[in-house]
């Protein structure tokens, strides 16, 4: 548990499965978050936790269990509702659409939420591309973009509907150490707007660096949580994930 749990949690998952046939990619995870908080999730290659996100989106179909959000479930709707519902992604790969301008495809972000949240909205989508670092290139296409750049853009559309919640599929991939950095920092300048964050992540620093939370995965199951420290150095996520070599650094 992360202290305030004595609030509703603002994502409740209870026993949720996803399997692909005999792929057990999903397998019995249970957890909340709490609103304002940054999540993270490591875990090896195929460990599940793109698929995690998927159902939390309602792209993967459960296989079992129930997830509610602020309360109220929301376990058989479809996606576009979980996006109504105030949750947005960035993917692993790059999702944009190359015959519009970077600033139509932020426009993109505004436009899947619903009416009533959209009359809420309180920075534009100009606003979210300079807070972003892309306004400059708001008239080029995504793929006249270095990849850093076509990031930032996803994430300038996850974040311009101002999501309640924000889930990150490792929004550092093919980035530099600079521009890492700056995820980060922007990681941080959302959780004090009161962004709840889950992100996921192989770059180990930057979760312990900028997670107040983490969840090993392993197999489709959860085999760790706590603070980042204590699930980095847990000795199943070491055998699992970071290996025993990092296990007797
Ligand atoms: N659509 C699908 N159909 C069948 N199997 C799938 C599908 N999506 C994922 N899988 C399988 O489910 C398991 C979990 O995959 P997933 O992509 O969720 O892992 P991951 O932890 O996100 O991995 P990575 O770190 O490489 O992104 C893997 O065995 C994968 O091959």
């Amino acid at each position: 548990m992360t202290g305030d749990d004595r609030q509703v949690p603002l994502l409740e998952l209870t026993d949720i499965a996803v399997h692909f046939g005999g792929v057990k990619a999903v397998d019995g995870v249970s957890l909340d978050l709490h609103q304002g908080r940054i999540y993270g999730i490591m875990g090896a290659n195929g460990s599940g936790k793109s698929t995690l996100l998927g159902a939390i989106t309602r792209l993967n179909p459960l296989t079992r269990g129930i997830m509610r959000f602020d309360g109220r479930e929301f376990t058989t709707v479809r996606p576009h509702a979980v996006a109504h519902l105030g949750v947005a992604r960035t993917f692993q790969t790059v999702r944009l659409i190359d015959d519009r301008t970077v600033r139509d495809n932020v426009q993109l972000g505004v436009d899947t939420v619903s009416r009533d949240r959209r009359d809420q909205l309180t920075s534009t989508v100009d606003e979210v591309m300079e807070r972003v670092g892309v306004a400059a290139v708001a008239r080029m296409r995504p793929s006249e973009l270095s990849y850093g750049m076509q990031r930032r853009v996803e994430i300038a559309r996850a974040i311009v509907a101002c999501p309640r919640l924000l889930l990150l599929d490792e929004p550092t991939a093919g980035m530099n150490t600079a521009e890492r950095d700056e995820v980060s920092e922007l990681m941080r300048a959302l959780q004090v707007e009161g962004f709840t964050q889950l992100l996921v992540e192989h770059d180990v620093p930057m979760m312990v660096d900028v997670c107040d939370y983490l969840f090993g995965m392993n197999q489709g199951e959860l085999i760790a949580q706590g603070d980042p420290e204590a699930v980095v150095a847990d000795e199943a996520v070491r055998e699992s994930y970071l290996g025993k070599a990092a296990g007797n650094a």
